[in-house]
């Protein structure tokens, strides 16, 4: 029988909890099976992760899905672990395991990880004995990445002594085949215009509040100078994609014959008003400025990015950030850890034509950093503009005003509520409505490019 593995997708969770049960079943009997049977994967916290890339799925011909591998990216630091690997026990014994396995240490590798954790059981012939065969070693299990995992086991009644860690080292990427690299979204925190320059632009005060959930950016050295798009994306010829033209920006200041070929996995809707255009540019210049090896320093690539959008500085220097001037004057900020709700209403608001809006109001006085962190500060200056003239985008306020302060991000159409906890976020993101997508992100201060960069830099130690 033959099987290919892809990514998962979001309507594929209830089929992934059902093998999850299924594969369950082969512990009847085990020690463990009390548990395991109590305990299963939660469907709204499979589809966050399938939602950023991490599970992939082994495929037949049928197209049905019958295994799955998800990774989890919590542990932070150079290490990912395997939160779940199951195989329908109808298909076993025909290595999809195997191949989810080597499948998901070879993105993890591609993405600069050092190393892939796993916790599972010493006795059974299918867990420890088949990961010690795939490059698996068992691990001290005191280490302190490994407690959260020991107490969710006893408080699960999970058989502790039965309980083994294991540890699985990546070599350094290959960067001179394909690397892997995150290009998150944002949200404006409030956004409002103070001024207008005598070039047109629009002198704004914002806050940019950057996600843990975002596009994927793919990238392959090449050294015949050649830039190349692989993927479609709907809507965006090759010559026009931010990607391409950060990469040819960048190749004024790169070594001769610096080239690459680029695949972007879009996941941020296009013109939402969650930067996604922008922050792939500006992870194609981070990426490929330590890849080629070209050297610019932040400011530089910042000033680049400039050059490409109004948005693609702050994705640069990656910090959340308050941030005036057209976008570019920024300080970074550290703001209390929050989950988003963020609504797509499926609809694309032209930027261009918002500023040039006459209703807009572009002449509101300052705002403070003080102002903004009371909660004084949320409003966002194209909300009302955005409101009347997308009823689609006045819906999704509507409804997520229902549960909180809903606001408006950039200039749209995507809209957000701020929430205390991911328990929160998520059940107001499963009650979403037809018609509207939600999706569950996590602020984060640092982004998520600038982690990977740390991890890719730590591969060889000399700041490549
Ligand atoms: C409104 C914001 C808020 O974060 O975000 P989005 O809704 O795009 O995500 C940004 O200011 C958008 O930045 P970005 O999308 O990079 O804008 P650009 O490509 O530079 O500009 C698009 C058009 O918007 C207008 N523009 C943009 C930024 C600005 N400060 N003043 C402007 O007047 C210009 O007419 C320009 O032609
Ligand atoms: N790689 C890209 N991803 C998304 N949009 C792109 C890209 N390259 C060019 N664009 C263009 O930039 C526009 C704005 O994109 P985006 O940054 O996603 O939204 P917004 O500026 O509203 O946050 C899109 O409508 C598209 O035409």
């Amino acid at each position: 029988m033959t099987f290919h593995i892809e990514r998962a997708r979001p309507d594929q969770v209830d089929a992934l909890c059902a093998i999850e049960r299924a594969a369950v079943e082969l512990f009847r009997g085990h020690r463990a099976w009390r548990c395991y049977r109590q305990v299963s994967v939660p469907p709204e916290v499979l589809r966050e992760a399938i939602a950023r890339g991490l599970v992939w799925v082994a495929v037949i011909g049928s197209g049905e899905a019958v295994g799955f591998i998800w990774l989890d990216a919590e542990e932070g630091g150079d290490a990912i672990g395997v939160a779940e690997m199951d195989v329908l026990p109808s298909h076993g014994q025909r290595g999809i395991g195997a191949a989810l396995l080597e499948h998901a240490c070879g993105w993890a590798r591609r993405a600069g990880y050092h190393r892939v954790d796993l916790g599972t059981l010493a006795d059974v012939p299918w867990n420890a004995p088949f990961y010690a065969k795939h490059g698996f070693q068992v691990v001290d299990k005191t280490r302190p990445e490994f407690a959260f995992a020991l107490e969710r086991d006893r408080e699960n009644g999970f058989p502790e002594d039965l309980r083994v860690f294991m540890s699985r080292p990546l070599p350094p990427p290959d960067l001179a085949d394909w690397t892997v690299w995150p290009a998150p979204a944002k949200v404006n925190l409030f956004l409002r215009i103070v001024g207008r320059r005598p070039d047109g632009y629009h002198e704004l005060q914002t806050v940019f509040r950057l996600l843990d959930w975002g596009d994927e950016i793919r990238l392959r050295v090449r050294t015949d100078g050649g830039i190349h798009r692989l993927t479609d994306v709907p809507g965006v010829p090759e010559e026009a994609d931010l990607v391409v033209r950060a990469a040819r920006l960048l190749q004024a200041h790169a070594p001769a014959g610096s080239g690459a070929d680029i695949e972007v996995d879009k996941r941020v809707p296009m013109g939402g008003g969650l930067g996604g255009g922008s922050s792939d540019a500006a992870t194609v210049l981070v990426a490929l400025n330590a890849l080629w090896d070209a050297g610019l320093d932040e400011d530089t690539l910042a000033e680049l990015g400039r050059q490409l959008g109004a948005d693609v500085p702050v994705f640069v220097r990656g910090r959340s950030a308050w941030a005036e001037g057209i976008g570019e004057k920024l300080t970074p900020l550290s703001l209390p850890g929050r989950w988003y709700v963020v609504l797509d209403p499926h609809e694309h608001v032209p930027t261009g034509a918002l500023f040039q809006a006459s209703e807009l109001t572009r002449n509101a006085p300052p705002a403070t950093i003080s102002s903004f962190a009371s909660g004084e500060t949320v409003e966002n200056a194209f909300a009302p503009v955005v409101r009347a003239r997308h009823p689609r985008v006045a819906a999704a306020l509507d409804w997520l005003d229902g549960f909180g302060r809903a606001r408006l991000s950039g200039s749209g159409a995507c809209v957000f509520l701020e929430t205390d906890s991911v328990e929160r976020a998520e059940a107001i993101a499963e009650r979403c409505p037809a018609g509207f997508t939600a999706h569950v992100a996590k602020g984060e201060d640092v982004s998520p490019l600038q982690v990977a960069l740390a991890r890719f830099r730590g591969v060889d130690g000399n700041g490549k």
